[in-house]
Protein backbone atom coordinates (compact mmCIF):
# COMPACT_ATOMS: atom_id res chain seq x y z
CA UNK A 1 0.00 0.00 0.00
CA UNK A 2 1.27 3.41 -0.88
CA UNK A 3 -1.61 5.49 0.23
CA UNK A 4 -1.78 6.46 3.95
CA UNK A 5 -4.98 5.13 5.45
CA UNK A 6 -7.77 7.33 6.90
CA UNK A 7 -7.43 8.52 10.48
CA UNK A 8 -10.30 6.29 12.73
CA UNK A 9 -11.16 7.75 16.00
CA UNK A 10 -13.64 5.17 16.64
CA UNK A 11 -16.52 2.59 16.26
CA UNK A 12 -19.47 4.75 15.84
CA UNK A 13 -22.61 3.75 14.30
CA UNK A 14 -24.07 0.59 13.05
CA UNK A 15 -27.23 -0.27 10.51
CA UNK A 16 -29.15 -3.42 11.55
CA UNK A 17 -32.39 -4.47 9.32
CA UNK A 18 -35.38 -5.94 11.16
CA UNK A 19 -38.49 -7.59 10.04
CA UNK A 20 -40.30 -5.78 13.14
CA UNK A 21 -39.92 -2.22 13.58
CA UNK A 22 -42.27 -2.11 16.28
CA UNK A 23 -40.92 -5.30 18.25
CA UNK A 24 -37.54 -4.28 17.89
CA UNK A 25 -37.99 -0.76 19.54
CA UNK A 26 -39.79 -2.11 22.05
CA UNK A 27 -36.29 -4.44 22.56
CA UNK A 28 -33.62 -1.33 22.02
CA UNK A 29 -35.56 1.51 23.44
CA UNK A 30 -38.25 -0.07 26.44
CA UNK A 31 -36.34 -3.01 27.49
CA UNK A 32 -32.53 -1.48 26.89
CA UNK A 33 -33.22 1.78 27.02
CA UNK A 34 -31.79 3.87 24.19
CA UNK A 35 -32.67 6.64 23.48
CA UNK A 36 -34.32 7.59 20.17
CA UNK A 37 -33.29 11.02 18.30
CA UNK A 38 -35.73 10.50 15.63
CA UNK A 39 -38.36 7.88 14.11
CA UNK A 40 -40.40 7.40 11.04
CA UNK A 41 -42.21 4.38 9.79
CA UNK A 42 -39.07 2.77 8.15
CA UNK A 43 -36.43 3.06 11.03
CA UNK A 44 -35.63 4.59 14.48
CA UNK A 45 -32.49 6.62 14.86
CA UNK A 46 -31.28 5.47 18.40
CA UNK A 47 -27.92 7.04 20.96
CA UNK A 48 -26.88 5.96 24.30
CA UNK A 49 -26.73 8.64 27.09
CA UNK A 50 -23.26 9.90 26.78
CA UNK A 51 -23.65 10.10 23.08
CA UNK A 52 -24.49 13.42 21.16
CA UNK A 53 -23.81 12.37 17.48
CA UNK A 54 -27.32 11.91 15.99
CA UNK A 55 -27.34 8.12 16.42
CA UNK A 56 -25.15 5.37 17.42
CA UNK A 57 -27.40 2.36 16.09
CA UNK A 58 -30.48 2.51 13.22
CA UNK A 59 -32.76 -0.19 13.24
CA UNK A 60 -34.50 0.00 9.53
CA UNK A 61 -37.53 -2.31 8.46
CA UNK A 62 -36.53 -4.50 6.49
CA UNK A 63 -37.42 -8.33 4.94
CA UNK A 64 -34.10 -9.93 5.60
CA UNK A 65 -32.55 -8.93 8.99
CA UNK A 66 -28.70 -8.29 8.59
CA UNK A 67 -25.95 -5.97 9.03
CA UNK A 68 -26.54 -2.90 6.56
CA UNK A 69 -23.18 -0.95 7.65
CA UNK A 70 -20.64 -0.74 10.37
CA UNK A 71 -19.56 2.93 10.59
CA UNK A 72 -16.39 4.65 11.89
CA UNK A 73 -15.95 8.01 12.58
CA UNK A 74 -12.80 9.68 11.44
CA UNK A 75 -10.95 13.13 12.63
CA UNK A 76 -11.99 15.13 9.73
CA UNK A 77 -13.63 15.74 6.78
CA UNK A 78 -10.25 15.94 5.20
CA UNK A 79 -9.95 12.18 5.68
CA UNK A 80 -13.00 11.38 3.61
CA UNK A 81 -10.13 11.91 0.64
CA UNK A 82 -7.35 9.56 2.08
CA UNK A 83 -10.22 6.81 2.91
CA UNK A 84 -11.13 6.70 -0.49
CA UNK A 85 -7.88 6.84 -2.17
CA UNK A 86 -6.87 3.88 1.01
CA UNK A 87 -9.71 1.59 -0.57
CA UNK A 88 -9.33 2.21 -3.99
CA UNK A 89 -6.15 1.08 -4.42
CA UNK A 90 -7.00 -1.52 -1.96
CA UNK A 91 -9.10 -2.45 -5.13
CA UNK A 92 -12.42 -3.07 -3.66
CA UNK A 93 -15.84 -1.48 -3.98
CA UNK A 94 -15.67 2.95 -3.01
CA UNK A 95 -18.63 5.15 -3.23
CA UNK A 96 -18.51 8.52 -1.70
CA UNK A 97 -22.03 8.99 0.13
CA UNK A 98 -23.50 12.62 0.19
CA UNK A 99 -24.56 14.38 3.23
CA UNK A 100 -28.06 13.51 4.61
CA UNK A 101 -27.59 10.26 2.43
CA UNK A 102 -28.05 8.57 6.40
CA UNK A 103 -30.40 11.01 8.34
CA UNK A 104 -27.58 12.92 10.93
CA UNK A 105 -24.52 11.92 9.21
CA UNK A 106 -22.25 14.22 6.82
CA UNK A 107 -20.60 12.91 3.63
CA UNK A 108 -18.80 9.66 3.99
CA UNK A 109 -17.05 7.09 2.07
CA UNK A 110 -18.56 3.53 2.00
CA UNK A 111 -16.80 0.42 1.18
CA UNK A 112 -17.23 -3.43 0.99
CA UNK A 113 -13.92 -3.68 2.70
CA UNK A 114 -11.44 -6.95 1.63
CA UNK A 115 -13.33 -8.80 4.75
CA UNK A 116 -17.04 -8.48 2.99
CA UNK A 117 -17.89 -5.70 5.81
CA UNK A 118 -20.21 -2.76 4.40
CA UNK A 119 -18.17 -0.51 5.93
CA UNK A 120 -18.63 3.75 6.41
CA UNK A 121 -16.30 6.24 6.93
CA UNK A 122 -17.54 9.98 8.27
CA UNK A 123 -17.02 12.65 9.85
CA UNK A 124 -19.64 15.58 9.97
CA UNK A 125 -22.64 14.15 12.12
CA UNK A 126 -25.65 16.82 13.95
CA UNK A 127 -25.11 17.44 17.51
CA UNK A 128 -28.28 16.64 19.46
CA UNK A 129 -28.44 16.55 23.09
CA UNK A 130 -25.93 14.63 25.44
CA UNK A 131 -28.04 13.13 28.51
CA UNK A 132 -24.89 12.36 30.59
CA UNK A 133 -26.52 14.04 33.63
CA UNK A 134 -30.01 13.95 32.05
CA UNK A 135 -30.77 11.57 35.18
CA UNK A 136 -34.31 12.47 35.35
CA UNK A 137 -34.37 9.99 32.03
CA UNK A 138 -31.92 7.85 32.50
CA UNK A 139 -32.98 4.02 33.55
CA UNK A 140 -31.66 1.55 35.77
CA UNK A 141 -30.03 0.40 33.12
CA UNK A 142 -28.70 3.20 31.45
CA UNK A 143 -26.47 2.55 28.95
CA UNK A 144 -23.93 5.16 28.10
CA UNK A 145 -21.70 4.44 24.35
CA UNK A 146 -21.61 2.52 21.83
CA UNK A 147 -18.25 0.26 22.68
CA UNK A 148 -17.54 -2.18 19.99
CA UNK A 149 -18.26 -4.16 16.84
CA UNK A 150 -17.60 -8.00 16.68
CA UNK A 151 -17.40 -9.61 13.53
CA UNK A 152 -16.95 -13.35 12.28
CA UNK A 153 -14.61 -13.84 9.68
CA UNK A 154 -13.01 -17.36 8.76
CA UNK A 155 -9.23 -16.25 8.87
CA UNK A 156 -8.27 -13.98 11.52
CA UNK A 157 -4.82 -13.23 11.22
CA UNK A 158 -5.41 -12.06 7.71
CA UNK A 159 -8.68 -9.43 8.99
CA UNK A 160 -6.29 -8.83 11.61
CA UNK A 161 -3.41 -7.29 9.20
CA UNK A 162 -5.93 -5.65 7.13
CA UNK A 163 -7.22 -3.52 10.71
CA UNK A 164 -3.37 -2.98 11.48
CA UNK A 165 -2.98 -1.45 8.22
CA UNK A 166 -5.72 0.75 9.47
CA UNK A 167 -3.86 2.00 12.26
CA UNK A 168 -5.68 -0.20 14.64
CA UNK A 169 -3.56 -2.23 17.23
CA UNK A 170 -3.90 -5.77 18.67
CA UNK A 171 -4.72 -5.56 22.62
CA UNK A 172 -5.97 -9.10 23.13
CA UNK A 173 -6.11 -12.68 21.28
CA UNK A 174 -6.53 -16.36 21.84
CA UNK A 175 -4.29 -18.59 20.33
CA UNK A 176 -2.91 -22.83 20.53
CA UNK A 177 0.63 -23.59 20.82
CA UNK A 178 0.04 -24.60 17.00
CA UNK A 179 0.23 -21.28 16.17
CA UNK A 180 -3.49 -20.94 15.19
CA UNK A 181 -5.60 -17.32 16.09
CA UNK A 182 -9.06 -18.11 17.12
CA UNK A 183 -9.92 -13.91 17.98
CA UNK A 184 -8.69 -10.49 18.24
CA UNK A 185 -9.46 -7.78 19.68
CA UNK A 186 -8.43 -4.51 18.27
CA UNK A 187 -8.60 -0.54 19.18
CA UNK A 188 -8.32 3.04 17.92
CA UNK A 189 -9.77 4.41 20.54
CA UNK A 190 -7.98 3.96 23.96
CA UNK A 191 -9.85 0.96 25.45
CA UNK A 192 -9.87 -2.68 24.89
CA UNK A 193 -11.23 -2.59 20.99
CA UNK A 194 -13.59 -1.04 18.35
CA UNK A 195 -13.70 -4.34 16.52
CA UNK A 196 -13.27 -8.10 17.58
CA UNK A 197 -12.34 -10.39 14.90
CA UNK A 198 -13.86 -13.84 15.66
CA UNK A 199 -12.59 -16.93 14.02
CA UNK A 200 -15.59 -18.00 12.07
CA UNK A 201 -17.92 -18.27 9.00
CA UNK A 202 -17.86 -14.59 7.76
CA UNK A 203 -18.33 -12.10 7.07
CA UNK A 204 -21.26 -12.35 9.28
CA UNK A 205 -22.06 -9.83 12.61
CA UNK A 206 -21.48 -11.82 15.76
CA UNK A 207 -22.52 -8.63 17.69
CA UNK A 208 -22.90 -5.03 18.75
CA UNK A 209 -21.72 -3.72 22.11
CA UNK A 210 -22.86 -0.87 24.38
CA UNK A 211 -20.98 0.11 27.55
CA UNK A 212 -23.10 0.71 30.98
CA UNK A 213 -20.95 2.53 33.75
CA UNK A 214 -22.04 -0.04 36.03
CA UNK A 215 -22.58 -3.75 36.54
CA UNK A 216 -25.65 -3.01 38.56
CA UNK A 217 -27.08 -1.78 35.27
CA UNK A 218 -26.51 -4.75 33.38
CA UNK A 219 -28.07 -6.83 36.68
CA UNK A 220 -31.23 -4.62 36.12
CA UNK A 221 -31.63 -5.02 32.23
CA UNK A 222 -31.71 -8.88 33.07
CA UNK A 223 -33.93 -8.60 35.81
CA UNK A 224 -36.23 -6.63 33.53
CA UNK A 225 -35.87 -9.12 31.30
CA UNK A 226 -37.31 -11.48 33.19
CA UNK A 227 -40.21 -9.37 34.71
CA UNK A 228 -41.52 -9.23 31.33
CA UNK A 229 -40.98 -13.00 30.67
CA UNK A 230 -38.37 -12.50 28.33
CA UNK A 231 -35.37 -14.25 29.34
CA UNK A 232 -34.97 -16.35 26.45
CA UNK A 233 -33.49 -13.11 25.11
CA UNK A 234 -30.58 -13.24 27.70
CA UNK A 235 -27.78 -15.62 25.41
CA UNK A 236 -24.87 -15.68 27.71
CA UNK A 237 -23.70 -14.15 30.91
CA UNK A 238 -24.12 -12.15 33.09
CA UNK A 239 -20.08 -12.89 33.91
CA UNK A 240 -16.90 -11.25 34.13
CA UNK A 241 -15.09 -12.19 30.51
CA UNK A 242 -11.07 -13.31 30.48
CA UNK A 243 -10.59 -11.47 27.80
CA UNK A 244 -11.19 -7.55 28.51
CA UNK A 245 -11.96 -7.73 32.11
CA UNK A 246 -15.08 -6.56 31.23
CA UNK A 247 -18.17 -7.45 33.12
CA UNK A 248 -21.02 -8.65 30.37
CA UNK A 249 -24.65 -9.87 29.00
CA UNK A 250 -25.33 -11.05 25.53
CA UNK A 251 -28.62 -10.47 24.69
CA UNK A 252 -30.68 -11.33 21.52
CA UNK A 253 -32.95 -8.97 19.57
CA UNK A 254 -36.52 -9.91 17.70
CA UNK A 255 -34.57 -11.12 14.71
CA UNK A 256 -31.78 -12.84 16.67
CA UNK A 257 -28.83 -10.15 16.11
CA UNK A 258 -26.65 -10.19 18.94
CA UNK A 259 -26.23 -7.10 21.13
CA UNK A 260 -23.76 -7.29 24.74
CA UNK A 261 -23.87 -4.49 27.49
CA UNK A 262 -20.27 -4.84 28.45
CA UNK A 263 -18.73 -2.98 31.61
CA UNK A 264 -14.93 -2.14 33.15
CA UNK A 265 -12.80 -3.11 30.64
CA UNK A 266 -9.16 -1.33 30.75
CA UNK A 267 -7.40 1.80 29.25
CA UNK A 268 -4.67 1.05 26.28
CA UNK A 269 -3.99 3.96 25.11
CA UNK A 270 -0.27 3.96 25.66
CA UNK A 271 2.07 3.05 22.90
CA UNK A 272 3.85 -0.08 24.61
CA UNK A 273 0.31 -1.35 25.91
CA UNK A 274 1.24 -5.07 26.34
CA UNK A 275 -0.92 -7.55 24.32
CA UNK A 276 -2.64 -10.28 26.05
CA UNK A 277 -2.53 -13.62 24.45
CA UNK A 278 -4.95 -16.27 25.76
CA UNK A 279 -4.45 -20.13 25.16
CA UNK A 280 -7.66 -21.63 23.50
CA UNK A 281 -7.61 -24.28 25.97
CA UNK A 282 -7.55 -21.62 28.97
CA UNK A 283 -10.86 -22.21 30.71
CA UNK A 284 -11.23 -18.59 31.86
CA UNK A 285 -10.52 -16.65 28.97
CA UNK A 286 -14.39 -15.94 27.70
CA UNK A 287 -15.71 -16.24 31.42
CA UNK A 288 -13.26 -15.21 34.02
CA UNK A 289 -15.35 -17.52 36.17
CA UNK A 290 -14.78 -20.35 34.15
CA UNK A 291 -19.02 -21.03 32.78
CA UNK A 292 -19.63 -22.62 29.57
CA UNK A 293 -20.20 -20.41 26.62
CA UNK A 294 -23.43 -21.43 25.16
CA UNK A 295 -22.96 -22.78 21.57
CA UNK A 296 -24.88 -20.69 19.83
CA UNK A 297 -22.68 -17.91 21.17
CA UNK A 298 -19.91 -19.84 18.55
CA UNK A 299 -22.53 -20.85 15.75
CA UNK A 300 -25.05 -17.59 15.67
CA UNK A 301 -24.61 -14.56 13.97
CA UNK A 302 -26.02 -11.56 11.73
CA UNK A 303 -25.75 -12.22 7.45
CA UNK A 304 -24.05 -8.80 6.57
CA UNK A 305 -25.34 -6.76 3.12
CA UNK A 306 -23.39 -5.51 0.18
CA UNK A 307 -23.57 -2.04 -0.64
CA UNK A 308 -26.52 -2.34 -3.01
CA UNK A 309 -28.42 -4.41 0.20
CA UNK A 310 -28.14 -7.84 -0.71
CA UNK A 311 -27.35 -10.39 1.41
CA UNK A 312 -23.24 -11.40 1.48
CA UNK A 313 -22.16 -14.77 0.85
CA UNK A 314 -20.75 -16.36 3.37
CA UNK A 315 -16.98 -18.81 3.78
CA UNK A 316 -16.21 -21.01 6.13
CA UNK A 317 -13.50 -20.93 8.58
CA UNK A 318 -11.18 -23.67 7.14
CA UNK A 319 -8.72 -23.21 10.39
CA UNK A 320 -9.92 -25.00 13.59
CA UNK A 321 -12.92 -24.04 15.03
CA UNK A 322 -13.10 -22.78 19.00
CA UNK A 323 -16.01 -24.42 19.65
CA UNK A 324 -14.10 -27.95 18.39
CA UNK A 325 -11.38 -27.11 20.78
CA UNK A 326 -13.05 -26.50 24.30
CA UNK A 327 -16.47 -24.83 25.15
CA UNK A 328 -15.98 -23.37 28.69
CA UNK A 329 -16.07 -25.74 31.53
CA UNK A 330 -15.49 -28.89 29.49
CA UNK A 331 -12.54 -31.77 28.95
CA UNK A 332 -10.25 -30.13 26.88
CA UNK A 333 -10.41 -26.92 29.51
CA UNK A 334 -7.89 -26.36 31.94
CA UNK A 335 -8.30 -23.86 34.77
CA UNK A 336 -4.50 -23.82 36.05
CA UNK A 337 -2.16 -24.00 33.47
CA UNK A 338 0.13 -25.78 35.49
CA UNK A 339 -1.06 -29.03 34.44
CA UNK A 340 -1.96 -30.46 38.08
CA UNK A 341 -5.11 -31.20 37.35
CA UNK A 342 -6.91 -31.28 33.90
CA UNK A 343 -10.25 -31.21 35.48
CA UNK A 344 -12.56 -28.75 34.71
CA UNK A 345 -15.32 -26.64 36.43
CA UNK A 346 -17.92 -28.50 38.64
CA UNK A 347 -21.01 -29.07 36.77
CA UNK A 348 -19.86 -29.26 33.15
CA UNK A 349 -21.87 -29.95 30.25
CA UNK A 350 -22.54 -33.92 29.34
O1 LIG B 1 -16.23 -7.86 23.89
C1 LIG B 1 -15.76 -8.98 24.19
C2 LIG B 1 -14.78 -9.17 25.17
C3 LIG B 1 -14.39 -10.44 25.56
C4 LIG B 1 -15.00 -11.57 24.99
S1 LIG B 1 -14.59 -13.13 25.57
O2 LIG B 1 -15.79 -13.97 25.45
O3 LIG B 1 -14.14 -12.99 26.95
O4 LIG B 1 -13.51 -13.62 24.73
C5 LIG B 1 -15.92 -11.47 24.00
C6 LIG B 1 -16.21 -10.14 23.38
O5 LIG B 1 -15.52 -10.05 22.18
O6 LIG B 1 -17.61 -9.98 23.17
FE1 LIG C 1 -17.99 -8.00 22.75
Amino acid sequence: MTTTPPDVIRCAYAELIVSDLKASREFYVDILGLVVTYEDDEAVYLRAFEEYLHHSLIIRKGAEPALSVLAYRVRSEAELDVAEAYYRELGVQVRRVPKGTTRGIGEAVRVLDPLGFPIEFFYEAEHVERFTQRYDVHGPGALSRLDHFNVNTPDVPAARKYYEGLGFRVSEDIVDDEGTVYAAWMFRKPTVHDVALTGGAGPRLHHIAFATHERHQILHICDHLGAVRKSDQIERGPGRHGVSNAFYLYVRDPDGHRIEIYTHDYYTGDPDNPVISWDVHDNQRRDWWGNPVVPSWYTEASRVLDLDGKLQPVEERTETKEMDVTIGADGFSYTRADGAEQGFKLGEQV
